[in-house]
Order: structure tokens, then sequence, then C-alpha cells
């Protein structure tokens, strides 16, 4: 995947871009593998998703917007599935969840992984079979433990010694036997940003392996009759590539789930190797296909098994990302552009669109990169390096780092965004009382709102003092 291959590097300011990116042959052309699979540029050169013309999607909803694939999501989380045969697929609700959502992961035969009494009140409002659930998080309080109990959540994945003795009174109190996962730490450095990698040892998440916690916890969940032992959980990370950082952590997990078929004669049943799995944001990403993941871990897995001596467990993963995010982009109207003159002579158009950090904070958070297309005609203006960036009072307030946009590019022209899926919704904010914006689902020519957009009264309907 090298779509901004060939071509010169914008005249004057090309040394400003990463190395990698390139002008484009036709600065109007869908670099496809960042888009979800029904999004295409029409005869106009407007773009399509699901059959459904941006522009109009704007004119009727308004801008921001994220636009959700429903094929497309669909049929990731179908590749999961069907890739991974065998194993049971979790998707992560963190990474975008709302009650549609819940239905179609339950429809297509995945379980879904929530991480906290939110997540939990959406999956139970849309019908989900709790047993289906598992339950994350380092600190869950006392309130959303006894909900997940009461529910009937399928397995709580434990994070810390507090919370098992938290999760033993609440379970004695009802008379019930809590299912429990233990959440361990591998000590891999998985190569993604330090922000979203969880299973290096200087962090919150988990037991560790290492100093022996990971042990304790399961001959403590183990001894006590209120729990019932299912397995050990470990999550590397996300935006991941390199199946080392999978391969090394399963290693050490099955060491320990051999350990404790050793030495307490306990055989659990399953076994969680997490999420994580990367997706294309630029050309620069090469993500695999579920198939081959599942390929890739099931062979490790079974290795590894076998060298122990143990059973192979139910295996299970907890793709969000890679399910989510390459089905939506985000839908923006160009506000003002503004050529900007840097050092040598050299400039930089910034072209400022209606949202921002507050309904994508990855590029600020994460330093993450994405690409953009002009979505709302043709153009047949030379590629000029732009970045966009939002409304927000902050320097730092960027969408999109670089990437070549036509040099005609005015206000009220539409750009878009893909790969918005995972973690944009999910983590917008309220930043500068900015209302979020819908979620609309498209398919076959139709759209639906799935999650409508703020308005400034859903804002001051909590503010106190408001009139
Ligand atoms: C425990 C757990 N499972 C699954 C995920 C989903 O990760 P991703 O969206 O990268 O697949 C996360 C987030 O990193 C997580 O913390
Ligand atoms: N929120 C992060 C991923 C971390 C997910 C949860 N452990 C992102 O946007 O990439």
């Amino acid at each position: 995947m090298r779509a901004h291959e060939a071509g010169t590097l914008h005249a004057d300011i090309g040394h400003r871009a990463p190395p990698w990116l390139r002008a484009p042959r036709d600065v109007n052309d869908l670099v496809t593998p960042l888009w979800s699979t029904n999004s295409k540029k029409n005869a106009d050169g407007a773009l399509e998703v699901g059959g459904v013309d941006v522009r109009e999607l704007v004119e009727q909803h308004g801008s921001p917007a994220y636009v959700l694939d429903e094929a497309d999501f669909r049929a990731r989380a179908r590749a999961f599935k069907e890739g991974f045969k065998g194993f049971d697929v979790y998707y992560a609700g963190k990474a975008f969840l709302c009650t549609t959502i819940v239905r179609w992961v339950m429809e297509e035969g995945l379980n879904l992984d929530i991480c906290s009494g939110g997540e939990l009140a959406v999956a139970l409002r849309a019908g989900a079979d709790p047993r289906r659930l598992g339950f994350h998080g380092n600190n869950k309080s006392e309130q959303e433990l006894a909900r997940a109990l009461d529910a009937g959540v399928g397995r709580i994945i434990v994070d810390s010694q507090y919370e098992i003795s938290r999760l033993i009174e609440l379970a004695k109190e009802r008379g019930v036997v809590a299912p429990v996962m233990i959440r361990v730490t591998a000590g891999v450095e998985a190569h993604t940003h330090e922000y979203i990698a969880t299973a290096h040892e200087d962090q919150k998440f988990g037991f560790s392996i290492t100093s022996g916690a990971a042990y304790d916890a399961v001959a403590r969940v183990n001894e006590a009759p209120e729990l019932e032992l299912l397995g050990l959980h470990s999550h590397i990370g996300s935006q991941i590539f390199d199946s080392s950082g999978f391969e090394v952590a399963a290693k050490r997990v099955i060491a320990l789930h051999a350990r404790v078929s050793d030495e307490l004669g306990v055989d659990m049943p399953e076994l969680d190797l997490g999420g994580g799995f990367g997706i294309a944001y630029t050309t620069q990403d090469d993500p695999s296909d579920p198939a081959q993941l599942a390929t890739e871990m099931g062979k490790i897995v079974e290795h590894e098994c076998r060298a122990f001596g143990v059973d192979v467990p139910k295996v299970s993963i907890e793709p969000g990302r890679a399910i989510v995010g390459p089905a939506v982009c985000t839908v923006y109207t160009v506000g003002t552009v503004k050529e900007v003159e840097l050092d040598a002579g050299a400039s930089r158009t910034y072209i400022s669109v209606d949202g921002g950090m507050s309904d994508n904070i990855r590029t600020a958070l994460y330093d993450a990169d994405y690409s953009c297309t002009l979505a709302s005609r043709y153009s047949a203006a030379e590629p000029a390096l732009a970045r966009v960036v939002g409304k927000h009072c902050e320097s730092g307030d960027i969408v999109v780092k670089d990437e070549f946009l036509p040099s005609d590019v005015i206000p009220g022209d539409l750009v878009a965004v893909p790969g918005t899926g995972a973690y944009c919704r999910s983590m917008a904010s309220n930043y500068n009382h900015v209302p979020r914006p819908p979620v609309i689902a498209v398919n076959d020519g139709q759209l639906r709102v799935v999650v409508r957009r703020e308005t400034e009264e859903d804002l001051l309907r909590l503010d106190m003092g408001a009139e």
C-alpha cells in the first residue's frame, strides 16, 4: 500500500511533509485501502458512502458528521468471526458504542467487551445477552460490579486485589458465583504509542506475571468459592502491526497458564489475548487480515500449549479499532483557508474545518496521522500540501497534519477524513462547548441517524444556573 507513489513533492513546502507523503497522480482519487469498502467518488467527484452522497447527508444533517458504513462494519465483524473460527470474538465497545452497534455485533455473532457502567447500560438497553459481555476496567466501582453481577455478565476481568475482595463480598451477598478472568501484564514492549501500550510493567493495568502478582491473584480466585476462575487475560496495546508482541505475550501467558495447571491442578478453560490489531490510517500502515492473524495466533497458542503439555483452552480476542475504525469517515465543512509563511520562503496552507479536537482527539493526543480528501466536488487544481485544523482555541487542534488537497479548496467545500470510527466519537468532548457530531449509518443508498447531533440545549441542560 503505497498509494501516494510517483509524482513530485509540492515544490515550495515539500521538504516539510513527512518523507513518505508524495503528491498523488490525481488528487481527486480515493486511496481505497483507507476508506470503508462502500466509499467512492461519484461522477461529480463527490464522496459517496454506502450509496449516499455526502453532500446530501450534510444538507440534511449538517456537519461535522461521522458517516458509518453499515455493510463495511458488519463485513469486518464477520471477517473476525469467520477468520477466528473456534475463538470467541469480543468487539471492544470502547472503540465506539451505541445501541445500534450492540445489535449489529450481536447479530453478527460476536460478543461484547465493555469497560464501564455506562457501556454496560448501553449494552443492556440494546438487549444484549449479558452472558455475552466481558467487563473490563482497572477501577470498577462496587456499584458497577454489583450491576454486572445482577445482570449476569458472562465474565468479569479483574485487575487488582481490591477488586477481587469487592467481588467476593458482592457475590457472597447475592449468593452467586462470579465468573472471573485475571488481567495480567506480560511485560511486553508493544511497538505503538506509549499511551496505548498496555503490557509493559510500568503502567496501571493488570497483575504482573514477572513479579508473581498474577500467580497470587489466580491462586486467590481459585480458592474463593464465590468466584469461578475462567482464565487469564492479556492485552498488549493498540494499533499494533507487528505480531511478535502478541507472540511473546502469548508465550508468557501460556507459561503461567501451564504453571497453574501444574501447581494448582486447575486447567483454566479460557484464555483471552486481547485486541489491538492495527488499521491503515495512511499509506504507511499495512494491516494483516483477520484470517492471517488467526492463523498466526492459533499456531502460537497450540505450539505453546503442546510444549507445556496442557490442553488448548478456548481462546478469545477483543478487536475494537480493526472492526469499527475503517467503517467510518468524518465529513467536515471548510470555513477558512489561510496561507501561512514559514521560513526560507516556504508556506503552509491551513484549512480550518467546523470540528476538530472535540470530535477527533487522536492527532493531538497520540500525534496520530490521518489522511483526507475533498469530498464535495471534482477539482482540476494542482495538489498542494495542506494541514487540516479544527475550530478550537488550541494551536494543537489539528485533524490532519499533512495531506495533499487540491490547491483551490475554499470555504464551503467538504473535506472527509477516513478511519475515524475508533476512538473518535467515543473520546469526543465538548471542549469550547462544541456539541458532538451525530453518527449517521449509511447502507444501500439509505441513511439513518444512529446517534443524533448534540445541541446547545443538551449542553445547557446540565448547567444548573441556566434558565
Ligand atoms: C482490554 C482491552 N481489550 C481490547 C481493546 C481494544 O483494542 P483495539 O481497539 O486496539 O482492538 C482494548 C483497548 O486497547 C483494551 O484495553
Ligand atoms: N484510545 C486509544 C486506544 C486505547 C484503547 C483502550 N485501551 C486510541 O485512540 O488509539
